[in-house]
């Protein structure tokens, strides 16, 4: 069975993990948190509430991958950069959950991942995924006729805006239709901003509450409109998912995958 690390251990989505991990019958070898967190050298599994794993959650990144197959990060961008460096120099595989990297950290990621196998996906869920496939149709089908805007709602602890799954279904759309995302992504509208271009994909953002994370796609025409949604009731379809992808991705070869190729759906 592999051998995990988590790193974020004790956050929302590293606690939900570790109990993925456990119901899937992996080992926990590893429990990752920023120095100076309360919860450093507790038990990674007391916290996550599976019972004692005895295994402390640590701050030495260094130990920690080196005891693992495999090390699973949903923390910020910058800190899964530095542990995709350091499983890049020990020859482990890594799974990234985490979101908010600008396209010069995307590329770093890529540049970083030649040597490794790793997974880097903004959203871990089968259902998630099969929209952003459902979308590229869609949009394809539709063509210019539908003016599309996105509306994404999350907890108000969430740092970064819009997610991560957000921008990618913006990506997916923009594609499609054989326009840029960066050019047409409209982030704000405010004040006299004039009408509505027909190439721009509108991004809106709600935060609030204890939301796990909604996403609509609108194609809006004249007479109709499509939408297509995706709910999350718990944040247990993210952290399977991450589990999912990690037994997949412990052996192949070095480079950067996503969730669609987890899922086999490219
Ligand atoms: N790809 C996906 O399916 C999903 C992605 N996410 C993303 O995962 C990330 C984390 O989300 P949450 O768990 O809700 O946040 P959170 O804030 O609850 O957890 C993050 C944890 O990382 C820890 N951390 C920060 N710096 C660290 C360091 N240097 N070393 C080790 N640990 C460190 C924090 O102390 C915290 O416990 C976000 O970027 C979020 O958008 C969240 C849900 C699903
Ligand atoms: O921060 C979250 O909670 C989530 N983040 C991801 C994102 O930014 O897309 C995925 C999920 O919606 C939950």
């Amino acid at each position: 069975m592999i051998k995990i690390a988590v790193c974020g251990a004790a956050g929302r989505m590293g606690q939900r993990i570790i109990v993925a991990a456990v119901e899937a019958g992996c080992t926990i070898s590893g429990a990752l948190e920023r120095p100076g967190h309360p919860q450093v050298g507790q038990d990674a599994g007391l916290i996550a509430g599976v019972g004692s794993l005895g295994v402390a959650i640590s701050d030495d990144l260094n130990k920690v991958v080196e005891g693992c197959d495999v090390l699973i990060d949903f923390t910020t961008p910058k800190v899964s950069l530095k542990n995709l460096e350091i499983c890049g120099l020990k020859k482990k595989a890594i799974v990234i959950g985490s979101t908010g990297f600008t396209p010069e950290e995307r590329a770093l990621a890529a540049e970083l991942a030649k040597d490794i196998p790793a997974v880097l996906a903004p959203n871990m869920s089968v259902g998630v995924n099969v929209c952003f496939k459902v979308l590229k149709d869609v949009a394809k089908t539709l063509g210019d006729d539908f003016d599309v805007e996105i509306v994404e709602l999350h907890h108000n602890k969430k740092k970064d805006s819009p997610s991560g799954t957000a921008v990618r279904m913006g990506e997916v759309v923009a594609e499609a239709l054989g326009r840029d995302y960066n050019q047409v992504a409209n982030y704000h509208r405010e004040g006299i901003c004039g009408e509505r271009t027909k190439e721009e994909i509108g991004m809106q953002t709600v935060r609030g509450g204890d939301i796990i994370g909604e996403h609509t796609v609108y194609f809006i025409g004249q007479g109709e409109r499509i939408e297509i949604s995706h709910r999350a009731m718990t944040r247990d379809m993210f952290s399977r998912g991450s589990v999912r992808a990690a037994k997949w991705i412990v052996g192949k070869a070095p480079g950067l995958y996503d969730m669609q190729d987890v899922l086999g759906l490219k």
